[in-house]
């Protein structure tokens, strides 16, 4: 039941096929240039690729751009059975703990200026990333960026909503990428994205909602699901790494500890299968192989929320443990997050550096990735390999949790691995 070899091997059969090129000739592409002369979205401003538009969809939590929006984000991902499951009284519990917890989280986006800058940071790297492609990727042209995040705004229903006014789907056919911007593949992070996608394509395209056009005037959709190696999102790290470490005077410099820091897990959804630790260990792995293996470094965990066990060590322990054992010259290194948040500029400045560390200068923070223009230069290479590949979604997505038991998971993953048949009937 866990396991689903024929999803598996969908996804193998469509990635064997990476080199099958888009004709002009596709039914669905032709379509799609009929019915969309007036509305496809960049249509006057871009040289239509054989193969366009493309709409690449950039999923991510999301977090409140104002304090005002804490309550309902909040509430949100207290509501969301994929990350925090709470049973039967999910829509009892989850209010409740969100409302409490509401005033504390307020007073910590307010100490970093008012809100998260994910919203801005995600709409910045999508613009640019689509730019890069237009150049780089000319048959898929125009890429049109949107953003859809699961707890905050834009959230995916509006921006689902949104591609298909521009012109996407609803009975006009289309291709969408749905790219996650976390780098490492969790069940509880980009799986419950892609659930939350896979819902609202069925409400709003699904035959019910549609009547005949499902499956034919849908939008096709594939997947990044996951990009842990990535050349340039590595060597993006290493940059930032290696500026952070230029501050230090060179007769220390070699000494410096790395300490990578991650967003833990609960020790049951570890336990479950997820790959995401295995996935961010080998994000570390491949930024310390590019640093040419020079420093000490680990691995560390860090903003567990509520009182089950959760993966460590933990970061602030580590940090107070080095110091206390004389090592006070260290980088912390946001890995598996692409962009500044909560996590970043409250728990790592203003908690750890500003208070574990107290007085010791040596303990710094790497950059985060932000408007970083080799990362963005790297998003574009994965998007256009991603095309290329003609492959629904990458052969490790399909295969389940050994502890998976969601319903949603397996229905989601059939419907992304089917849109294989899709992909390749545009080809
Ligand atoms: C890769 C990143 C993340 C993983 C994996 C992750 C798993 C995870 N998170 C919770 C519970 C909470 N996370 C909260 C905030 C939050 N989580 C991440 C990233 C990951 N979470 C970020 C970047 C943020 C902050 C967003 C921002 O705007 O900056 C919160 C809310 C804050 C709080 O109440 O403390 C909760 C709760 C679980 C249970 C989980 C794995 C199952
Ligand atoms: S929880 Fe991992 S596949 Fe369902
Ligand atoms: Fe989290």
């Amino acid at each position: 039941m866990a396991f689903r070899a024929p999803l598996n091997q969908a996804c193998r059969r469509a990635t064997a096929s990476s080199s099958a090129t888009f004709a002009l000739s596709s039914p669905l592409a032709s379509q799609w240039r009929r019915s969309n002369a007036t509305v496809a979205p960049s249509k006057t401003d871009l040289a239509h690729g054989s193969k366009g538009p493309t709409a690449v969809m950039f999923m991510n939590m999301g977090g409140p751009s104002t304090t005002d929006e804490v309550g309902g984000f909040l509430s949100r991902l207290f509501a969301d059975a994929d990350l925090i499951p709470l049973g039967r009284l999910q829509n009892y519990i989850g209010p409740l703990i969100a409302r409490r917890r509401t005033p504390k989280i307020q007073k910590q986006y307010a100490a970093i200026g008012g809100g998260s800058p994910i919203r801005k940071w995600s709409e910045h790297q999508a613009a640019e990333m689509c730019k890069i492609l237009d150049k780089t990727s000319p048959e898929t042209a125009p890429h049109k960026p949107y953003v859809a995040f699961r707890y905050a705004n834009p959230l995916t229903e509006d921006t689902y909503k949104k591609m298909l006014e521009d012109g996407f789907g609803g009975g006009n056919g289309g291709r969408a990428i749905a790219f996650t911007q976390y780098p490492q593949y969790s069940c509880s992070t980009t799986g419950s994205s892609l659930n939350e996608l896979w819902k609202w394509r069925n409400r709003l395209e699904g035959k019910r909602a549609t009547g005949e056009v499902d499956p034919e005037g849908a939008i096709t959709w594939s997947v990044i699901d996951r990009w842990p190696i990535h050349e340039g999102l590595v060597e993006a790290f290493a940059q930032n790494i290696e500026k952070t470490l230029a501050t230090y005077p060179p007769e220390k410099r070699d000494d410096v500890i790395l300490l990578f820091s991650a967003h833990s897990l609960p020790m049951s959804v570890v336990n479950r299968g997820d790959p995401y630790p295995a996935e961010v260990a080998a994000t570390v792995y491949a930024v310390m192989q590019r640093l040419g293996m020079k420093h000490q470094y680990r691995l560390v965990w860090q903003s567990q929320v509520g009182p089950q066990p959760w993966l460590g060590a933990q970061t602030s322990d580590t940090v107070k443990n080095l110091i206390q054992k004389g090592n006070t010259d260290m980088i912390l290194i946001p890995i598996a997050f692409t962009s500044d948040h909560i996590e970043t500029l409250y728990e790592v400045d203003e908690e750890i550096i500003g208070e574990d560390a107290k007085g010791y200068d040596g303990v710094k923070r790497a950059e985060s990735l932000n408007g970083n223009l080799v990362f963005i230069k790297a998003l574009a290479d994965i998007a256009k390999a991603h095309l290329e590949s003609g492959s629904p979604c990458s052969p490790q997505m399909t295969l389940r949790c050994p502890g998976c038991v969601s319903e949603r998971c397996l229905a989601q993953k059939e419907f992304f691995a089917g849109q294989a048949k899709e992909i390749q009937a545009q080809a």
